[in-house]
């Protein structure tokens, strides 16, 4: 039994663990190096605060009828939230999936576990365009699991990111500092393929993006029809 719950908790936490590994788990071998050069893997990174998610939504909405792109949900460790669209795992399902090898990527940060299920590799090796905010410390490691890999850096002057944080009232005062010196650790280490200043609207931010991603999606489809 899960520590702390009641028997009847448990069970409900254990079958929401099991359903969400059964979800993320598809496929067991995390291994794809070789086997993704129909498709594409887009990283959105940036520092926490700079506007991701609100680009990738803007991005999803314009592309939503282009079956190439992809956004894939991740699996994190945090509740449902309207400013990012993600499926919540708890951390026993997080901390199993991590055990058995289910996810095709996972990383922690700001003392959460993040996940992209195996599907993501599916999607690669399908032929998508596949787009996923995810950690600067993992950027090597998806070069080194996928062939074709774009890095997209959305980021804003720390001023505007602060004040970003700070409205978005999701994390406390400790929290957002932690945030703040963390991308002052991680930010010196990127090599972009585009990188987007979100100091405008949202809208300018999200076409930007969008059009970049239109531009890997042919590309793709020119190496794969040979043409
Ligand atoms: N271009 C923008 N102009 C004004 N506010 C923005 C802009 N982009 C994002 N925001 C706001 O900044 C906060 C952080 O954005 P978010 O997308 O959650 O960042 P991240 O995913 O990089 O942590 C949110 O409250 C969001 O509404
Ligand atoms: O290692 P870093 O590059 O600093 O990134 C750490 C995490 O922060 C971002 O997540 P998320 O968008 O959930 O961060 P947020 O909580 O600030 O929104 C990013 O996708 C990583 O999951």
């Amino acid at each position: 039994m899960i520590q702390g719950a009641s028997a009847d908790g448990a069970s409900a936490k254990e079958k929401f663990a099991k359903e969400a590994l059964a979800k993320a788990a598809s496929v067991k071998d995390a291994s794809v190096k070789g086997a993704s050069a129909r498709g594409a893997f887009v990283c959105i990174v940036g520092p926490s605060g700079a506007g991701k998610d609100s680009l990738l939504m803007h991005a999803r909405s314009i592309l939503a009828n282009d079956p190439a792109i992809v956004f894939p949900r991740r699996l994190v460790t945090r509740e449902h939230n309207d400013a990012e669209d993600h499926d919540s795992i708890s951390r026993e399902a997080y901390e199993a999936g991590v055990r058995e090898g289910a996810f095709c990527l996972h990383w922690e940060a700001h003392g959460l576990g993040y996940a992209l299920p195996m599907a993501v590799r599916e999607a690669v090796e399908g032929g998508k365009v596949v787009v996923c905010n995810v950690s600067r410390a993992i950027i090597s490691e998806i070069f080194e699991r996928f062939d074709n890999v774009h890095v997209v850096l959305i980021t804003a002057p720390p001023t505007v990111i602060m004040e970003r944080l700070r409205q978005r009232g999701r994390e406390s005062g400790a929290s957002i500092d932690a945030r703040m010196e963390r991308s002052k650790r991680l930010s010196a280490v990127l090599n972009p393929d585009l990188t987007i200043m979100n100091t405008g609207p949202v809208e300018i931010g999200g076409e930007r993006l969008s059009r970049f991603l239109r531009r890997v999606a042919e590309k793709c489809a020119v190496v794969r029809e040979g043409v």
